[in-house]
């Protein structure tokens, strides 16, 4: 698959949720690399840059991405020659898919630790993540009863929804607006993340505010279950996670938006949950109360201040 491919796959959703499309960029990255033939070092950061930048441009809010391209990419500043700058790039790239999917099997160990046999379990959404942890539990034996939400408008619940039957856990499909009816039954919420902010405010699937809203006031816990690359940077000096919207399509037809003249489709992908909502955040590092944000962007990701600055280029003319 070329980049541009990846690229468009990430941007229609065709690849989705926030640890595919970061594996996702770090493998198109590792192939352009490998099918690109540049003359000099720094043709070559100049074409990984430009790579880069259509990437990261596919998808705004999944922090995860430009995580995972800017850990693929940075170290390229430092190097000194083409041929050691391209093995460098693609094991990096490899050594990122790597530790993701590592990353993903860990939180779900953890997570089963946090559910109880016999624990009715709410999710939002299709994360990888939040499903490795009610996966995992099944797997170890507790007896286990979902509920799991239909995520209008691209329906990513009817990926949840097969997975769990498919594992043979037994699984209540609701409509979103129901989740707050059933949360009396629910005795905790796993939800994945697109992006956690310094604060502990998690950026997730459009719903899932409510939903831990909801569970707030049901007094239920709410669970959030993401690796430590979804923890937002530059979050840090004050930079704001956009969310994105989308495509009106999504949810109505332009034949009827055209009957509809006064009517104004709005589609916003994910939305914000205040950190006061979260218990805590299940990552491959351990268990942290959402207010360790700040900690584990300085400490797992390593980021220091030259990394504020700015992430392009990633190259730079002598
Ligand atoms: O909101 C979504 C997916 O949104 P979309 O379908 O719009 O990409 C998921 O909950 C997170 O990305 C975490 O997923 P994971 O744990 O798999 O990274």
């Amino acid at each position: 698959m070329t980049l541009e491919e990846t690229a468009e796959k990430i941007q229609t959703m065709e690849i989705r949720g926030a640890g595919r499309i970061a594996r996702a960029a770090a493998q198109a990255l590792h192939d352009h690399s490998q099918t690109i033939h540049p003359a000099d070092l720094l043709t070559y950061c100049q074409e990984m840059e430009k790579a880069a930048g259509i990437l990261v441009a596919t998808r705004p809010t999944a922090v995860s991405l430009p995580n995972a391209v800017n850990l693929v990419m940075k170290p390229l500043k430092k190097e000194s020659e083409l041929q050691s700058a391209k093995k460098n790039l693609e094991e990096r790239a490899c050594s990122f898919i790597t530790r993701s999917e590592e990353a993903v099997n860990k939180i779900g160990k953890i997570g089963a630790k946090h559910i109880r046999d016999g624990d009715v379990v709410l999710t939002h959404c299709n994360s990888e993540a939040a499903l490795g942890c009610i996966l995992k539990a099944h797997e170890q034996g507790m007896n286990i009863e979902v509920y799991a939400t239909e995520v209008r408008p691209r329906n990513q619940g009817h990926i949840t929804a097969r997975t769990l039957s498919d594992a043979g856990i037994r699984t209540n499909f609701i409509v979103d607006s129901a989740a707050r009816h059933f949360m009396k039954e629910v005795d905790l919420c796993i939800t994945g993340a697109d992006a956690i902010t310094v604060n502990g405010s998690v950026i997730n699937k459009i719903g899932t505010s409510q939903i831990a809203l909801a569970a707030h006031e049901a007094r239920v816990s709410f669970l959030v279950a993401a690796e430590t690359y979804k923890f937002a940077p530059r979050t840090i000096v004050g930079e704001r996670i956009l969310i994105e919207e989308r495509t009106p399509d999504e949810i109505l037809s332009k034949e009827m938006r055209k009957k509809l003249p006064y009517v104004t489709v709005r589609n916003p992908t994910f939305d914000i949950t205040p950190a006061d909502y979260v218990d805590y955040i299940i990552t491959e590092a351990g268990v942290f109360p959402p207010e360790m944000a700040y900690t584990i962007i300085k400490e797992q990701l390593h980021w220091d201040n030259d990394d504020m600055s700015s992430d392009l280029p990633y190259c730079e003319e002598e």
